[in-house]
C-alpha cells in the first residue's frame, strides 16, 4: 500500500469528551436517516459501532449481497462509506459535530459477500476545526487489513451546515 498522506506538523491529540460512551459501551447513530449508521434506513448498511479506550473506536457492518460490485465481491464505495462512517463516528468521542473534507482508501484484498467487515479507528490528532483519522479493515480469519484509510473531517455548525436542507430533518 502506498499514500502521499502525512499529518501536519502542528497537529495535537485533543482530549476524549468527558460525556463520551465509556470504553466498551456501544455508540448511539449520529442520525436514523443516515445510509450508514441509521436504524431508519432500509437500506443502508447499519453500521454499529463500540467506543474504545482513548480515542478509538470498533465498527462493523455485515457485507450484504446488494453491497456487491465485481462478481461476489463488495463495491468499492460501499467500503469507502463503511470507513467514512466509522471514522466521523469516531470524531463524536470529542462531541463534534463533523463532516467528511478528505477521505482516501487502500483496498489490499477483496471482501467476499457475506463476510463481516470490521473496522478498527482512531483519532490522529486535531488541529483548530480539523480532526485527523485512520483506520484498519478487517474480515474473520485475516489478520492482515483488508483496506485501510486516512480521512480529514472538519468541525462544523449544524444549523449552518444544514440551513438549506432543513426539511429534511426530522431531529438530529
Ligand atoms: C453528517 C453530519 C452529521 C454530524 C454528526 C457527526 C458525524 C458522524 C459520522 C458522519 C460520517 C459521514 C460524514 C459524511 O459523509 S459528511 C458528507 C460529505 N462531506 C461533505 O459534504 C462536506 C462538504 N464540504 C464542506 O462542507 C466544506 O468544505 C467544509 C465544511 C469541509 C469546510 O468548509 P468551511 O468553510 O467550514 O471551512 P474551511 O474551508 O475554512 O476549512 C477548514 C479547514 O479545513 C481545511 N480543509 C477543508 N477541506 C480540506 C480538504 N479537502 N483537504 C485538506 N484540508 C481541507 C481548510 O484548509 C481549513 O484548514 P485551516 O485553514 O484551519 O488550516
Amino acid at each position: 500500500m502506498s499514500s502521499t498522506w502525512s499529518l501536519p506538523a502542528d497537529i495535537e491529540i485533543p482530549v476524549r469528551h468527558p460525556m463520551a460512551p465509556e470504553p466498551g459501551a456501544q455508540m448511539r447513530e449520529h442520525w436514523e436517516k443516515c445510509f450508514g449508521c441509521g436504524s431508519d434506513q432500509p437500506t443502508g448498511l447499519g453500521m454499529t459501532f463500540i467506543a474504545g479506550e482513548g480515542l478509538t473506536v470498533e465498527a462493523q457492518f455485515d457485507v450484504a449481497h446488494r453491497y456487491q460490485g465485481g462478481p461476489g465481491v463488495i463495491h468499492g464505495g460501499i467500503l469507502s462509506t463503511g470507513f467514512d462512517e466509522a471514522m466521523g463516528t469516531c470524531c463524536m468521542l470529542l462531541a463534534n459535530s463533523v463532516v467528511t473534507a478528505h477521505l482516501e482508501v487502500d483496498y489490499a484484498r477483496p471482501i467476499v459477500l457475506g463476510s463481516t467487515l470490521k473496522f478498527s479507528c482512531r483519532i490522529d490528532g486535531a488541529v483548530r476545526r480539523k480532526v485527523y483519522s485512520s483506520a484498519e479493515a478487517y474480515v474473520d480469519g485475516s489478520n492482515a487489513p483488508v483496506a485501510t484509510a486516512r480521512a480529514l473531517f472538519v468541525q462544523i455548525d449544524m444549523d449552518q451546515h444544514f440551513k438549506d436542507t432543513k426539511q429534511f430533518i426530522d431531529h438530529f
